[in-house]
């Protein structure tokens, strides 16, 4: 097997006393797109906080293209070309499209060609549409997407995507799937995690399912979806 992108393992993580991720251990491959799946709770947007260093209390050892994350701050982490997007959608929203992106611009590293308004406009063709529009007039999945492309104009080579598809509407989902594919053809990694099955199923090439913070399954997206048991029992899909 080829050297991971990012390589994690016996993650471990607690909010005050109370342990909530237990040695959970996985990699993720340059150009693929993993998706980390449970019950809400289960503990995946803080296994996405913690690799970040957004998580205090985190026992963690990580590597990112062969670096050591260990302590590093979070600015640091996403300098070494590891993207991060979360939640609650971090985006000027006094600002419009094009200056929000404008914000996220990095340059690439030797031999990438570098993420451009232009290219990302062609990725995300809605946002074309409304490339003078600023932030607090958008919908929530117009923000998510700015979100992501903000993130792209930093040129990362994998991106962590926390619940993208969390309360939009079922079109913009079609279009965030689009998305993460021609992401993937570009060769941009991304370590998704979601609630929503059919989703993550629809895009994501492996999966980790996790289970009151630990890791339940590990294996490829097919296997998980031919194991129908395992699916009713952990995820009630
Ligand atoms: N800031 C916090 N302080 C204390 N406990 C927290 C905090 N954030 C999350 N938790 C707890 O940690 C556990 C894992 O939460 P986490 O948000 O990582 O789960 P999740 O799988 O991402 O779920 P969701 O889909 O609801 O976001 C849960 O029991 C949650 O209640």
């Amino acid at each position: 097997m080829s050297t991971p992108l990012l390589e994690v393992w016996n993650l471990c993580a607690f909010y005050g006393r109370a342990q909530v991720l237990f040695d959970l251990t996985f990699r993720l491959q340059a150009g693929e797109v993993m998706a980390l799946v449970g019950r809400n709770g289960a503990g995946k947007t803080t296994t996405l906080k913690a690799i970040m260093g957004l998580v205090s209390a985190s026992a963690k050892q990580a590597t990112f293209k062969g670096h050591s994350l260990g302590s590093l701050p979070t600015y640091k982490i996403a300098r070494l070309g590891l993207g991060y997007v979360p939640e609650d959608r971090r985006i000027f929203t006094d600002l419009t499209v094009e200056e929000n992106l404008e914000t996220g611009r990095r340059q690439a590293s030797a031999g990438r060609s570098p993420w451009t308004p232009e290219r990302l406009f062609r990725l995300f063709p809605n946002l074309a549409e409304m490339r003078g529009r600023r932030g607090n007039q958008m919908s929530g999945g117009e923000q998510q997407m700015l979100a992501i492309a903000r993130t792209l104009m930093g040129n990362p080579d994998a991106i962590l995507l926390d619940e993208p598809s969390e309360g939009i509407a079922p079109v913009i989902v079609q279009m965030m799937a689009e998305a993460v594919r021609a992401m993937k053809a570009e060769g941009v990694a991304v370590l998704l995690s979601e609630q929503n099955w059919a989703f993550a199923a629809g895009i994501s090439d492996r999966a980790c399912v996790i289970e009151r913070g630990e890791i339940r399954f590990q294996g490829s997206m097919a296997e998980l979806m031919a194991n129908e048991a395992l699916r009713a029992e952990t995820l009630g899909v």
